[in-house]
């Protein structure tokens, strides 16, 4: 049986189409949801895409967080089902509080666009069990809105818990607290992060690495293993 991984379109979006081809090109199914779908389709998990949803207005992510489909989201997430949150994903997660802190603008206030560096630490997620703990990776980073933030005490709590799935290395590009690139929540099923995986599954495209094509691969021998 072939893993199905829905991917959600909200007005606004911009790398659905991408994620789409990184779930086929990893041999799992892509299933196109849209926004206003309560219904999510039996998919076995979800993809919460980059862009600008709903224009970024308000803040990002606060907008699409009350979509019909999130609803169906957050109470599934809530029982298991596995979600990813690339960039506006991260923030619409945030803004959902299935992860916790939130996103602000970077310190820098410029729109950033760059291949970055990143420490893969914690390799016991759902979407991350095809790297292994402390692999450096590099894949795209392209957002106005990508500083991690969080009281103390939570980002202590992250720390204490390996819950700080990816750190920035060699630059912060952001301003983010403790380099933070990417969270999981407790249980390991929801994750989120700035950069784009999506962006880097196919050798013959932009540097040509393929660093990013673990998070669909990892995903998928989850859901047939289970
Ligand atoms: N590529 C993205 O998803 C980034 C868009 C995002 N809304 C921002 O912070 O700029």
């Amino acid at each position: 049986m072939t893993a199905r991984i829905g991917v959600v379109t909200f007005p606004g979006s911009l790398d659905d189409r991408d994620t789409q081809r990184a779930i086929r090109v990893a041999g799992a199914e892509p299933v196109a949801l849209w926004h206003k779908d309560k219904d999510l389709k039996q998919v076995d998990a979800v993809v919460l895409c980059g862009g600008f949803s709903y224009g970024d207005y308000l803040r990002a992510g606060a907008i699409s967080r009350f979509s019909p489909v999130m609803d169906t989201v957050i109470d599934q997430a809530k029982a298991g089902l596995p979600v990813l949150g690339i960039c506006n994903g991260f923030q619409i997660l945030t803004e959902a509080h299935l992860l916790p802190g939130a996103m602000l603008g970077n310190d820098h206030l410029h729109f950033v666009c760059r291949d970055q560096k990143l420490r893969v630490e914690n390799a016991d997620t759902s979407w991350t069990g095809d790297y292994t703990a402390g692999q450096e990776i590099h894949i795209p980073l392209k957002n106005r809105d990508g500083r991690y933030v969080a009281d103390r005490r939570t980002v202590d709590e992250l720390e204490a818990e390996g819950r700080v799935a990816f750190r920035y290395l060699d630059v912060n590009p952001n301003g983010s607290l403790n380099d933070i690139a990417g969270i999981s929540n407790a249980a390991g099923n929801v994750v989120g992060l700035m950069p784009h995986p999506e962006h880097a599954v196919e050798s013959l495209i932009g540097t040509g690495r393929t660093d990013g094509l673990p998070f669909f691969t990892s995903i998928l021998k989850k859901l047939v293993n289970a």
